[in-house]
C-alpha cells in the first residue's frame, strides 16, 4: 500500500522558491502524504541552453509521475526563448485550465465590503490559439501570428467545463468568446461549445462575447458560475477575476491533462518583489490544495484551507492585502501563522488516506485526434503578396500574370477589402491578400492548380504565404463558397475574408442580426435554412445568413411563420420573374412618372445608410395612371430594391449595388434605408388616393423586402395625419414607431440630426445641389459620386 504519493515539484523563478517553500512546509506541517522530487525547469535551465526550459530529466520525472506542482516562471518580453509555462501546458497537453476566483474572509474588495460573495470558476482553453506562438515577419513592416483553434481542442475543454458544471449543479455555464469578429477561429469555439451542451442537457449553457462579459464580470460578478474562454481571452480575463477577489495572490489554478496535470499559481514571477520576504503565498498554496482535492486528498485541503481562513479573518496577511498604515505579515510569518491554526487532526496524523490516482501509462505513440472525415475540395487561394504599390496596381499586375481559368476576385489589406470595391481612406501597407478563384465555380480544382497560379504571380510579386481556399463536406450540395457557412456542419469553408457579409450592421438594435442572434435564434435560422434545403430552394447567392435574419425578425423568429414569408417571396419572385426585371426591364415613362411621382435614392445618413425620398405633392393617382400602371410602378419598386438590396446582382459593371457600397464605405454591415416621405401640399382630398396607391405599392416592401427601413421622416404631415397617427401607434410594435417620426413643416433641425447638410438636397433644407438636380442625380457611393 502506497503511504507517500510522489510528485514532481518545481520552484519556479523570481518569487517562486519563496512561495514554494511556503507551500510546501504547510504540506509537511499538515503530514500531507506526499513526496517531493524535486524537477530542474525555469530560467537557469533555458540559460543553460535547454530552450524548452527543463531538463531531460525533469521532462522524465513529471510525465512518470503525472502531477508538477509549479512555481511561476520567468519569461522574456519580445525576442528570446518561448514562456516555459506555456511550453509544459502545450508539451504535456494540459487542454484546460481551471482557475477559481473566491471572496475570502478578511480580504477586503469593493464588492466584500458590499456584502457580495463571489465564487467564479474559469476554465481556459489552454493548448491551442495565439499561445502557439506561430509568429512570422511577413514583409519589413508585417509581422503576423497564426491562430489556430481546433475542434478536438475545443471539444476537450468544452467537455471538461460541462463535466464541472454537471459534477457541481452549477447554476451557469457561460462561454465567452469574439465571434461576431472571429468568425471562423471563435466561431468553431463556440459552435463546439452548443455541440457538446447537447449532450448535457441539464447543464445551462449561454454565452456572451469577450468585451460585454469583460464588463458585466466587473459590475455583476456574482451572475456568473463557471465560465468557458479560450486562451489569450481566458487568460486576460483570469486577471481580471483575480483582480474582483483581493489580487493576483488570491488566485489558484489548475492545468489538467488526460496524463499530466500541473498545479501552479495563476501570477508570474512577480520580479518587483521577489527575494523581499513579502510575496503573498496564499495562491500557490490553494493551487496545491486543488492538486490534493485532485489526488482524493479532499480532507487534508479542507482542514488546511480552513486554517488559511481563520488566519485570513484575523488580519494576518501579507503586505499585499493589508491596507495601508496596518502591520503585514512577512512570508515565512504567514506560513508559520497558518501552520499555528493547523487542528490536531492534521499535525498528528490522523487522517485516513485512500489515494484514487495512479500514474498516467505513457501512450505508445502520439495521439492524433481528428473528427470523422468528410470530404474537402480546393476552390482556390489567398497569396499573400509583399508589395508596396496601390490596389489597382497590384491588381493589375496579378491579372496579367494568372493563367486562364482563373479570376482575381479580391483584393485586401490588413483584412479590408481594397479592390474591387474600396474607400480611398483605407490606408495600406506592403502585405496584400490576392483572392484568386476558378472562373468556373463548379470545376474541381488540385493544390497543384493553386501552386501554379501562386509560380505565376510570383514572377512579378514576391509571395511570403500562401491560404488554400477550401470547401469541407458534402460536395454534392451545391453551394458556392460566398455563402457563409457558419451554420452549415456539412460545409465550412476555412478561409473566409470579413466581407460585408459578414459584417452587422451596428446602427440598429442588435438583436436577431448576424452576430448577435442568440443561441435559440441560431438554431431558428440553421432550422430555416435546413427547410431551404430539404425543399431544394437554398439558393447560396441570395440566402445569407443576413438576408434569412430579415425574414426571421420580420416574423419574431417565428420559424414556420418566417418559413412561410420565405416561400410566398420565393414564390411571389418566380412568378413576377423578379430576375428577368432586374436583367431587362426599363422604365421607359420615367420621366413623366417622375414628373408627378418623385422618388429617389440621394446620398447617404449619418449612419452610412443610403436616405431613400418621396414627395407625394403633385402626385394624382389618376393622371399617373395615364402614363403608366401600377404593375409597371411595382416593377421599377422591385427593380429599385433588387439594386438597393441584393448584393450579388451586379449586372451593369459600373453600377453597384447600394447597400454594399454603402456599407464598403461606412465600414460596417448596412443593410436598411433612411426613408424621407414628403407630403408637402397633399390635400385632403388628394390624400385618400394617394393613401390607397402607395398602400398598394408598399405592400411589395412589406410582404418581399421586409426589415428594410432603419429611419422614416415623414415630412410636412398636416394636423390631421399626426392626430391619426397617434391613434394608429398603439397597435404598432414599439421597434417600428421608434423607427418613424412624423413632423410638420419645421423638420429641417429633426433631418439635419440624422443626415449631413451636403447629403440632404436644398429643398430639404441641406446644402446640396446636384447638378441636374438631386432627385435625378442618384448621388451616393453606390456611384462613386457622394462626396
Ligand atoms: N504561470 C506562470 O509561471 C506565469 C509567469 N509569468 C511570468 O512572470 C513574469 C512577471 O510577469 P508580470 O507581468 O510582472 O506578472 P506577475 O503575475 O508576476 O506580477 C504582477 C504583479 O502582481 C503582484 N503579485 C503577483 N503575484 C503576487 C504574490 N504572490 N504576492 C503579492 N503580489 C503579487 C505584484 O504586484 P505589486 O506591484 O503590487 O507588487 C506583481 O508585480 C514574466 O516573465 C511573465 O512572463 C506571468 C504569468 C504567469
Ligand atoms: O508564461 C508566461 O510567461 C506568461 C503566461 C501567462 O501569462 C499565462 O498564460 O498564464
Amino acid at each position: 500500500m502506497l503511504t507517500k504519493l510522489p510528485i514532481a515539484v518545481a520552484k519556479g523563478d523570481g518569487i517562486g522558491p519563496e512561495i514554494m517553500n511556503s507551500a510546501l512546509k504547510i504540506f509537511q506541517a499538515a503530514n500531507v502524504p506526499l513526496e517531493y522530487r524535486h524537477v530542474d525547469m525555469g530560467k537557469s535551465v533555458y540559460l543553460a541552453g535547454r530552450s524548452n526550459g527543463m531538463t531531460a530529466d525533469a521532462q522524465k520525472t513529471v510525465e512518470k509521475l503525472g502531477i508538477l506542482f509549479k512555481g511561476p516562471m520567468e519569461t522574456p518580453k519580445g525576442g528570446g526563448v518561448k514562456s516555459i509555462n506555456v511550453t509544459a501546458r502545450k508539451v504535456w497537453n494540459t487542454f484546460a485550465n481551471k482557475r477559481v476566483f473566491r471572496t475570502y474572509p478578511g480580504v477586503d474588495t469593493v464588492f466584500s465590503k458590499a456584502g457580495l460573495d463571489i465564487n467564479l470558476t474559469m476554465v481556459r482553453e489552454n493548448i491551442e490559439d495565439t499561445y502557439g506562438g506561430i509568429e512570422h515577419m511577413q514583409t519589413q513592416d508585417v509581422a503576423q501570428c497564426r491562430r489556430l483553434i481546433t475542434r478536438p481542442g475545443c471539444e476537450q475543454v468544452h467537455r471538461y467545463a460541462f463535466e464541472l458544471a454537471k459534477s457541481r449543479n452549477a447554476k451557469r455555464l457561460t462561454c465567452g468568446h469574439k465571434a461576431n469578429i472571429m468568425k471562423i477561429t471563435d466561431g468553431l469555439f463556440l459552435e463546439t461549445f452548443y455541440q457538446v451542451a447537447k449532450e448535457y442537457p441539464t447543464v445551462k449553457a449561454d454565452d456572451a462575447i469577450v468585451d460585454d462579459l469583460a464588463m458585466k464580470l466587473v459590475s455583476r460578478p456574482d451572475s456568473f458560475d463557471i465560465i468557458v474562454l479560450p486562451n489569450l481571452q481566458g487568460d486576460i480575463l483570469s486577471d481580471l477575476c483575480a483582480g474582483l477577489v483581493g489580487g493576483l495572490g488570491m488566485a489558484p489554478s489548475s492545468n489538467i491533462g488526460d496524463h499530466v496535470s500541473i498545479f501552479e499559481a495563476v501570477h508570474g514571477t512577480a520580479p518587483d518583489i521577489a527575494g523581499k520576504n513579502i510575496a503573498n503565498p496564499t495562491a500557490l498554496l490553494l493551487s496545491g490544495l486543488m492538486m490534493l482535492r485532485h489526488l482524493n486528498l479532499a480532507e487534508h485541503a479542507e482542514l488546511i484551507n480552513q486554517a488559511l481562513v481563520d488566519c485570513l479573518k484575523a488580519g494576518e496577511r501579507t503586505k499585499d492585502l493589508t491596507p495601508h498604515g496596518q502591520v503585514a505579515l512577512s512570508t515565512t510569518q504567514f506560513t508559520e501563522a497558518i501552520i499555528k491554526r493547523f487542528p490536531p487532526k492534521l499535525t498528528q496524523s490522523q487522517i485516513q488516506v485512500n489515494f484514487k490516482y495512479s500514474a498516467p501509462e505513457m501512450p505508445k505513440d502520439h495521439i492524433v485526434r481528428v473528427s470523422k472525415p468528410q470530404s474537402q475540395q480546393t476552390v482556390g487561394v489567398d497569396l499573400f503578396l509583399d508589395v508596396g504599390k496601390t490596389p489597382n496596381e497590384v491588381a493589375k499586375i496579378i491579372q496579367e500574370q494568372i493563367p486562364s481559368g482563373y479570376k482575381l476576385t479580391m483584393l485586401s489589406n490588413r483584412g479590408t477589402q481594397v479592390w474591387p470595391t474600396s474607400s480611398l481612406l483605407t490606408e495600406c501597407v506592403n502585405h496584400y491578400r490576392a483572392r484568386i478563384e476558378c472562373t468556373d465555380v463548379n470545376k474541381i480544382v488540385s493544390e497543384e492548380n493553386m501552386l501554379d497560379v501562386a509560380k505565376a504571380v510570383s514572377k512579378k510579386l514576391r509571395v511570403c504565404s500562401l491560404e488554400m481556399l477550401i470547401k469541407i463536406g458534402d460536395k454534392k450540395v451545391d453551394i458556392s463558397f460566398k455563402v457563409n457557412f457558419n451554420f452549415f456542419k456539412k460545409m465550412t469553408k476555412t478561409h473566409r475574408e470579413i466581407s460585408i457579409t459578414d459584417m452587422t450592421e451596428n446602427t440598429e438594435p442588435y438583436t436577431g442580426r448576424v452576430g448577435h442572434l442568440s443561441p435559440e435564434q441560431a438554431e431558428t435560422l440553421n432550422k430555416l435554412k435546413e427547410e431551404l434545403v430539404k425543399q431544394n430552394l437554398f439558393d447560396s447567392a441570395r440566402h445569407t445568413d443576413q438576408f434569412l435574419c430579415r425574414f426571421l425578425r420580420a416574423r419574431r423568429f417565428d420559424l414556420a411563420k418566417a418559413l412561410k414569408m420565405l416561400l410566398d417571396y420565393e414564390k411571389w419572385r418566380k412568378e413576377f420573374q423578379v430576375d428577368d426585371i432586374v436583367k431587362t426591364f426599363e422604365f421607359t415613362e420615367y420621366d413623366k412618372v417622375h414628373e408627378l411621382y418623385p422618388r429617389y435614392y440621394h446620398g447617404v445618413d449619418k449612419e452610412g445608410r443610403p436616405v431613400y425620398i418621396e414627395h407625394f405633392g403633385k402626385l394624382n393617382v389618376k393622371k399617373l395612371m395615364e402614363v403608366t400602371t401600377v404593375d409597371r410602378v411595382i416593377k421599377d419598386y422591385v427593380y429599385q430594391y433588387e439594386k438597393t438590396y441584393h448584393y450579388v446582382y451586379q449586372y451593369e459593371k459600373t453600377y453597384r449595388s447600394r447597400m454594399p457600397a454603402c456599407s464598403t464605405q461606412a465600414g460596417k454591415y448596412i443593410e436598411t434605408s433612411t426613408t424621407i416621405l414628403d407630403l408637402k401640399d397633399v390635400g385632403l382630398m388628394q390624400f385618400k388616393s394617394v393613401y390607397s396607391f402607395v398602400k398598394q405599392v408598399s405592400q411589395i416592401s412589406q410582404n418581399y423586402y421586409p426589415e428594410s427601413l432603419g429611419k422614416m421622416f415623414i415630412i410636412n404631415a398636416p394636423f390631421l395625419f399626426s392626430s391619426v397617427w397617434k391613434l394608429v401607434t398603439p397597435m404598432l410594435d414599439e421597434v417600428t414607431v421608434h423607427k418613424i417620426h412624423i413632423l410638420g413643416s419645421d423638420y429641417e433641425k429633426k433631418l439635419l440630426e440624422q443626415i449631413d447638410s451636403s447629403h440632404l438636397p436644398v429643398a430639404l433644407g441641406g446644402s446640396c445641389a446636384c447638378a441636374n438636380g438631386c432627385d435625378r442625380s442618384d448621388k451616393g457611393p453606390w456611384n462613386n459620386n457622394s462626396s
